[in-house]
C-alpha cells in the first residue's frame, strides 16, 4: 500500500543574488505526517517552507502540494492549507476571539468552530483578551489557531516554539500533538533538535541550503552507532573496577561524575545492578545533536 503524499518537493534551488539559500532540496511528506525541517540559523528552512507554501517561487525545481502545483499562485489550494509565518501579524486592538472570527470570516467559518479552536489551543479563558495583552506563548498559540481556523488539510508552522520559555514550549507541544491527532499533516521548522526528536515522525536536517539527513529521529540516532554513556557518582567505584566491567569501552571521572561509555549497555547495567551501584545512575544515549555533529563536524548551535 502506498501512502498518499501531501507534499512533494523536488530539487528546489533558490538564490538571493550570488548566495544560494536553498541548494537542491528534495523531500516528500505523507498525509497525516508530522514532518520537521531542522537546522541552525540561516540554514534555509524558512525559504524552503515559503517555497513549499507557494509564497516564493524557486529558481528551479518543482512542488506538488496536495496534488497540485502552487505556482503560478493557486487559489484553489488556499482553503486546504494553513500557514503560520515566523512573525505573526494580528489586527490591532482585537481580542483573541475577534482575531479568529476575522480570519475565519474569510472562509465562512461557523462561530462554533471559533470556540473549538480557542479550546484546542488552550485560550478559551483568554477569548476576550486583546492580542497585545497575551503572553508570548499565548500569542503563538493564537497564531496557530488562526492558521487552523478554516480546517485545512496541511498546516505549515515556521518556528512556532521559538522564543518561548520551557513551560510554554511544552504546552505548545500538546497543541501540536492534538493537531496531528485530528489527522492533519504538519510541516514545521525548528531550531530545537530535542523538541523535533520528541514530536516529529520524520525530520530533515538542513545546513547551508542542503538536506544532510532525512529519516525518523530514532533511525538517525541509531545509525550513528554512538556510545551510550552511563553516569554514576564519582565515588561509586574505583576507575580500575569500572574499566573491568562487562561492556565498558571507556571510563572518565571528574569531581561530579564517573562516566562509562558503552556500546553494550545491557551487560554493563546488569553488572552494576548486581553490585548494587544503581543509586543516582543516569543513562545518556545519543541525540539528534550528536547526529548533527557527525554530519557537519561541528557542535550544534541553534
Ligand atoms: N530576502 C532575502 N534576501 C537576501 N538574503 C536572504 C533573504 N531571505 C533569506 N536570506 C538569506 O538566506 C539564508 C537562508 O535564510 P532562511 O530564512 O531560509 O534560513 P532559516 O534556516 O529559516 O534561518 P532562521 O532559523 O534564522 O529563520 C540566510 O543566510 C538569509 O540571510
Amino acid at each position: 500500500m502506498t501512502t498518499a503524499r501531501a507534499l512533494v518537493v523536488d530539487d528546489i534551488h533558490m538564490s538571493y543574488g550570488d548566495f544560494k539559500a536553498v541548494d537542491g532540496v528534495s523531500f516528500e511528506v505523507a498525509e497525516g505526517e508530522f514532518f520537521g525541517i531542522l537546522g541552525p540559523n540561516g540554514a534555509g528552512k524558512t525559504t524552503t517552507m515559503e517555497i513549499a507554501e507557494g509564497l516564493r517561487e524557486p529558481d528551479s525545481g518543482s512542488i506538488e502540494l496536495l496534488g497540485e502545483s502552487p505556482f503560478p499562485r493557486n487559489l484553489a489550494l488556499l482553503p486546504r492549507m494553513g500557514v503560520q509565518l515566523q512573525a505573526s501579524a494580528f489586527f490591532e486592538k482585537l481580542t483573541a476571539r475577534e482575531q479568529l472570527e476575522t480570519f475565519g470570516s474569510l472562509y465562512g467559518v461557523r462561530s462554533a468552530r471559533i470556540d473549538e479552536m480557542l479550546e484546542l489551543v488552550g485560550l478559551a479563558d483568554k477569548a476576550g483578551t486583546q492580542e497585545a495583552k497575551l503572553s508570548g506563548g499565548q500569542r503563538q498559540r493564537l497564531s496557530i489557531a488562526c492558521a487552523l481556523v478554516h480546517d485545512p488539510d496541511i498546516v505549515f508552522l515556521d518556528e512556532p516554539t521559538a522564543a518561548l520559555d520551557p513551560q510554554s514550549r511544552r504546552n505548545l507541544w500538546d497543541v501540536l500533538r492534538a493537531i496531528q491527532d485530528r489527522g492533519k499533516t504538519i510541516v514545521y521548522t525548528t531550531h530545537y533538535l530535542d523538541e523535533a526528536e520528541v514530536l516529529c515522525d520524520r525530520v530533515a536536517i538542513m545546513d547551508h541550503g542542503r538536506i544532510l539527513a532525512l529519516d525518523t529521529p530514532a533511525r538517525l540516532v541509531r545509525d550513528l552507532d554512538a556510545a551510550t554513556h552511563v553516569i554514576l557518582e564519582p565515588t561509586s567505584m574505583p576507575v580500575t573496577e569500572a574499566r573491568a566491567l562487562p561492556g565498558a569501552d571507556n571510563v572518565a571521572v571528574d569531581e561530579t561524575s564517573l562516566t562509562i561509555a558503552t556500546r553494550r549497555p545491557a551487560p554493563l547495567l546488569a553488572a552494576l545492578a548486581e553490585r548494587g551501584t544503581l543509586d543516582g545512575l543516569q543513562v545518556r544515549t545519543a541525540t539528534l545533536e550528536d547526529v548533527f555533529l557527525q554530519l557537519t563536524g561541528r557542535e550544534y548551535r541553534a
